[in-house]
């Protein structure tokens, strides 16, 4: 239980293992620009328009919120609201789902996981949910309505990853199902994080620096500001908007389209005023999926700058570069 950083109780001072050396601290923020907001149902619901607008914010920021998803607001707030319930479970109950195992479906951790030299403010309860049928018996029975919220979750998730799939395979001036199958076909994985208030946030990260492997992340924020892009060499908020989802684009994507959509590099700060609760589902290929430039987007003018390779090879090698983008692509570089 000690493992776990939230305890019931805010902390009146930052624990040494937590304080990060001056250079890596959250810094203010020099300036605000607007990541890019898309209404999925657009004026009349112009499609070529909405993949256009995805493909602009793509290519720009690699992240954008939408708005008018068609995920049922009253279930984001229930997922919100019960995910919450759990962090508020005394730490016992928490801590029994406590584990280091990778591999099991279902599991809380704190900080990434690994052994950090410094930790990271945050505490995660990680839950395999798509296929429902395969994971819903891993998920935690307390509090009582969650699994319940978690497996309608699950299935909207799907729905609307396919839909955003779909768009920006158009944008890109792909086949519409380009994306489906095994590059979006391992089990979809959502991390809740919570990052309970910190009395310093200027000594503590609430996630590094890191940019997620897959093709796409799909998250919800609540109305706690935390999530941050690296853009230009210069850190921008996402600051949440009432009823958006964020999504943005990982590593894959980036390889993908051969550099043309960027998988964006992002961190989560803390705050001292209250806690943060984020939900993150991910969608990744299979393990054993073949990943390469699309043919479609290579040619003489812009030829292919990664080789093709098994995504299993690349994932090992993102885990031992802890989501450095630079370093986890290199070996695949041509
Ligand atoms: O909490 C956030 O806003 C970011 C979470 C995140 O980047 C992740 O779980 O990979
Ligand atoms: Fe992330």
């Amino acid at each position: 239980m000690e493992k776990l950083l939230y305890r019931g109780f805010n902390y009146e001072t930052v624990p040494e293992n937590y304080v990060f050396p001056p250079e890596a601290r959250q810094k203010k923020l020099e300036s605000k620009t607007n990541i890019p907001v898309i209404d999925m149902v657009g004026d009349g619901f112009d499609r070529k328009e909405i993949a256009k607008q995805i493909f602009e914010a793509g290519k720009e920021f690699g992240v954008f919120q939408i708005v008018n998803h068609g995920v049922p607001l009253e279930l984001m707030k229930e997922m919100m609201s019960v995910t919450r319930e759990f962090f508020e479970l005394p730490a016992e109950e928490r801590a029994a789902y406590y584990s280091d195992d990778l591999y099991k479906p279902v599991r809380v951790f704190t900080s990434t996981g690994v052994h950090d030299i410094v930790r990271f403010w945050r505490d995660c309860l990680r839950m395999a949910v798509h296929p429902v049928e395969d994971f819903k018996q891993y998920w935690p029975h307390k509090p009582t309505n969650l699994k319940s919220a978690v497996e309608r979750y699950a299935v909207e998730m799907k729905g609307l990853i396919v839909r955003v799939l779909e768009l920006i395979a158009e944008g890109l001036g792909l086949e519409v199902g380009y994306f489906h199958g095994d590059l979006s076909g391992e089990p979809l994985v959502s991390h809740v994080n919570f990052y309970p208030p910190c009395p310093d946030p200027s000594l503590t990260l609430g996630l590094a620096k890191h940019c997620d492997p897959g093709l796409i992340t799909i998250l919800l924020q609540g109305e706690v500001s935390g999530l941050q892009i690296l853009h230009n060499d210069e850190w921008l908020a996402v600051d949440p908007i009432p009823n958006a989802i964020v999504v943005n684009y990982g590593h894959q994507m980036e390889i993908i389209t051969n550099g043309l959509l960027k998988g964006v590099d992002h961190r989560a700060i803390t705050n001292n005023q209250q806690p943060r609760l984020s939900i993150a589902s991910f969608v990744q290929p299979s393990k054993e999926s073949l990943i390469a430039p699309a043919p479609a987007l290579i040619n003489e003018k812009n030829p292919a700058i990664y080789k093709s390779y098994i995504f299993r090879d690349y994932f090992a090698n993102y885990v031992t570069n802890l989501g450095d983008k630079e370093k986890s692509a290199k070996p695949f570089l041509l």
